[in-house]
C-alpha cells in the first residue's frame, strides 16, 4: 500500500497558501494566521469512497525561490501547488519562475501534478493577473500534469473544495494508472491526521498577534 499523498504549496509570501490548504480541510476560513518557515497538515479524506491520506507541506513564502529550489524536498512530493493572488502580478512571476526551476530540475524524471492557483477571486475589481484560459504560449508544460484554476481561499469553499479535488484526483491518476475516474471528496475524520492533531496545527498558527499582515 502507498503512503500517504505529499503535496506541497508554494508561492509568494502572502497570497494565501495556507488559507487555501486550511479550507479545503476544515471549510473554515481564518484571515490571520501566524508566519513559520513550514507547517504539515495531515488528514484523510474519502475520494470516491477510497480512503486517502493527503499530507500538505505548507512553505513560508518568505524567500521562496530558494527554498522552492530544494531539490530533496521537491523529489519526495507527489504533487506541487504553486500559487499566486491575481491581485498581485509580482506573485504571478514569482510562481512562474517557480514552475521554470521545477520543468528545469525534474528533468529527465517524469512530470508529476502540477497545480497553479490563482487565489483571492473575491477582489476580481483588483485583478492584474488575467484569467486562465488566455494562457500565453510561455506555459510549455506538460499538459496531461498541470491544472490551472482560480479560487478565493475567503468566500468560495466550494470552488476550493473542486479544485483541490480535481488536483487529487490527477495525483491519484498518476499513482495509481487504474483507478477509476473519481466522483467526490467528502472529509471525515480517522487515523493520520485527526480533527484533533488538525486543530492542533492550525492553532498553532491562527494568531492575529504574530504579525501585522494587510491583504494584497
Ligand atoms: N481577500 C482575500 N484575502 C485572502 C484570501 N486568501 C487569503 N487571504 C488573506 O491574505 C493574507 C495572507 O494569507 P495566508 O494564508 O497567511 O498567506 P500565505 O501565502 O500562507 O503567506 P505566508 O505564510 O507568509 O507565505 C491573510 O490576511 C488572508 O486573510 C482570499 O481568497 N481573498
Amino acid at each position: 500500500m502507498k503512503g500517504p499523498i505529499h503535496i506541497v504549496v508554494l508561492g509568494k509570501e502572502g497570497v494565501g497558501k495556507t488559507a487555501l490548504v486550511v479550507r479545503f480541510l476544515t471549510k473554515r476560513y481564518l484571515s490571520e494566521y501566524a508566519q513559520t518557515d513550514e507547517a504539515i497538515y495531515e488528514r484523510n479524506v474519502s475520494v470516491d469512497e477510497r480512503n486517502t491520506a493527503l499530507r500538505f507541506t505548507d512553505i513560508s513564502g518568505k524567500d521562496v525561490e530558494r527554498r522552492a529550489a530544494n531539490k530533496e524536498m521537491i523529489s519526495k512530493m507527489d504533487g506541487i501547488i504553486v500559487v499566486y493572488s491575481i491581485i498581485d502580478r509580482h506573485s504571478f512571476d514569482v510562481a512562474k519562475n517557480i514552475i521554470s526551476w521545477l520543468q528545469r530540475e525534474r528533468r529527465p524524471a517524469p512530470p508529476i501534478p502540477l497545480l497553479l492557483l490563482g487565489n483571492k477571486c473575491d477582489l476580481g475589481h483588483r485583478r492584474v493577473v488575467e484569467s486562465p484560459g488566455l494562457d500565453s504560449p510561455d506555459w510549455q508544460t506538460d499538459s496531461d500534469c498541470f491544472l490551472r484554476f482560480e479560487c478565493s481561499a475567503c468566500d468560495d469553499v466550494d470552488g476550493v473544495d473542486e479544485v483541490f479535488t480535481k488536483f487529487i484526483r490527477k495525483i491519484q491518476e498518476k499513482r495509481d494508472p487504474s483507478s477509476k475516474p473519481p466522483r467526490k471528496v467528502n472529509h471525515h475524520s480517522s487515523g493520520l491526521g485527526s480533527p484533533t492533531q488538525l486543530r492542533a496545527a492550525i492553532r498553532r498558527r491562527f494568531s492575529v498577534f504574530n504579525r501585522d499582515r494587510t491583504t494584497f
